[in-house]
């Protein structure tokens, strides 16, 4: 067995196709890379397969300046490398990237950038993942392996709801992933859809450039503190879920909320009937964790609206649910993200027409015929941890067993090439 995990086989086919003697990893995010370095602790070798120009990309690319994590940095390190002691409790979006950097450099993760992945499927004649990509340094490709790591995330792409008239809105219309601060809105009449932890915190940062957003709140959300008495309300959820059922928990939280932010209701800040938790479980909705915007709409610099009904076309003009017409110069859509498998990989029963896994947490990580996903728990980081720990552990022992040293080492790759090729 060669140390380099890929052999190029140039052949008379286009495109030119890879050998992968480990595993082909999809998406060099936190996900990605959590699986990539627990494989390398154990000596397993892997290609990563990156469609943006470097690791990270929601987080370098696709995220504000202001962004900081939101939980607390113990529930946000991945695995084998702690945070350093000398970062805040929330580490900023640029110490968060560092850290991912340095997470890369550590284990040697060097990913193929710039290449997508536009199909994989399983070849059940020859046992193996074929992986088609286009864009690489090395041109369009077909990376062959015997296991595929589906890493590309919850947020692969930007969902962009579809309101009559959103097209022709004579203004600007940005998605959130493209926002990066308020300073070029200063003055300007935003209106910001959706009111997840993104709608909240541009409105926010809208505010506080002077600006003058109004925040469309369609539906019921829950708003918790981020913290309480300088305890992070998620780190005492997760203490709590220790003793207690989760039915218990969310109603703890909710009480706690209405004791430290009073009645939202009267802010147009509806709470739904089921919990924050299981809200987050059952339907991947995040509660928002409050970083200032409450404060802001009490104070009425920022104002909140209903449902969009239409874009009436010129001047900007909004007609919204309760029968008003509102001018706006820019409109922001926070409408959230989706997964993106669905488009690219084929013919496999593990995942649900949304993207996510069919099999809940934590039993979410592994499908057939070396198919794993990591980064699908609707638990964030600490999810995407201890999916990675389990796919490196499962993989580890396959990888040891197929290459205990017997007299046929070997063998079998070159037999299941020669069925491809
Ligand atoms: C604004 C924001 C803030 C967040 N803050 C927190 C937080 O504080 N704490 C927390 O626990 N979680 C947080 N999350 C949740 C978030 O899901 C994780 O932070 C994390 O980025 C997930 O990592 P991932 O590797 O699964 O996905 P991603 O970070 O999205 O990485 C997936 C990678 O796959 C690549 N990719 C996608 N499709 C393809 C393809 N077809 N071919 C090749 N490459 C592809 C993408 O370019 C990307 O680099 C936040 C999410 C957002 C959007
Ligand atoms: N500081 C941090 O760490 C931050 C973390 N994040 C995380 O990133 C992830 C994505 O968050 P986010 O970008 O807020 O996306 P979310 O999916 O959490 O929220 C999307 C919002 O858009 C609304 N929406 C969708 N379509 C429409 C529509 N047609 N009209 C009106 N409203 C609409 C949704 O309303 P409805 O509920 O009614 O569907 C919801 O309020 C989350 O997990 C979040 O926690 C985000 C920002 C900051
Ligand atoms: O910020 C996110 O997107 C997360 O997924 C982190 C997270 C996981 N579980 C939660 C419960 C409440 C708030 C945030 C999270």
């Amino acid at each position: 067995m060669g140390l380099l995990p890929t052999d190029r086989m140039d052949s008379l086919f286009s495109p030119r196709c890879v050998w992968v003697t480990g595993p082909i990893i999809v998406g060099a995010g936190p996900s990605g890379l959590a699986v990539a370095a627990c494989l390398r602790e154990q000596g397993v070798p892997f290609v990563v397969l990156e469609r943006a120009d470097c690791i990270a990309s929601l987080w370098q690319r696709r995220t504000y300046n202001r962004l900081k994590l939101h939980l607390p940095k113990q529930f946000c390190q991945l695995p084998r490398m702690p945070f350093p002691e000398d970062y805040p409790e929330y580490p900023t979006r640029r110490q968060f990237v560092d850290y991912l950097e340095r997470y890369a450099a550590e284990f040697e993760i060097k990913p193929e950038f710039g290449t997508t992945v536009l199909s994989a499927r399983y070849d059940e004649t020859s046992g193996l993942w074929r992986v088609v990509t286009n864009g690489g340094a090395g041109g369009d490709m077909e990376y062959i392996g015997r296991w595929l790591v589906v890493a590309t995330g919850e947020n692969a792409e930007a969902v962009v709801p579809d309101i009559p008239g959103l097209a022709g809105f004579d203004g600007e219309v940005t998605h959130v992933s493209e926002y990066k601060s308020g300073e070029a809105y200063a003055g300007k009449r935003v209106l910001v859809v959706g009111c997840g932890n993104s709608g909240m915190e541009v409105s926010l940062d809208l505010a506080e450039h002077g600006a003058r957003p109004a925040m469309v709140v369609r539906d019921a959300v829950h708003v918790l503190p981020r913290e309480v008495l300088g305890t992070s309300t998620f780190g005492l959820a997760v203490l709590l879920m220790r003793w207690l059922p989760l039915w218990l928990v969310d109603w703890l939280m909710v009480l706690l909320a209405w004791l430290v932010l009073g009645n939202l209701a009267r802010l147009g800040l509806r709470r739904p009937a089921a919990g924050p938790l299981q809200l987050k479980e059952t339907h991947g909705r995040t509660p928002v964790l409050d970083y200032g915007a409450l404060a802001r709409i009490r104070a009425g610099d920022i104002t909140v609206v209903p449902a969009v009904t239409r874009f009436a076309g010129k001047g900007g003009q909004v007609e919204v649910a309760d029968g008003r017409t509102l001018g706006f110069d820019a409109v922001i859509l926070a409408t959230g993200y989706r997964s993106n498998v669905p488009q690219w990989l084929q013919g496999n029963d593990f995942f649900n027409k949304d993207g996510y896994p069919k099999t809940a947490f934590p039993h979410g990580w592994k499908g057939e015929s070396g198919l794993y996903a990591v980064g699908f728990t609707r638990r964030g980081l600490s999810g995407a941890s201890a999916d990675a720990v389990r796919i490196a552990k499962d993989l580890g022992n396959v990888w040891r067993e197929e290459t205990k040293p017997t007299k046929r080492a070997g063998a079998c790759h070159r037999r299941c090439i020669s069925v491809v090729f």
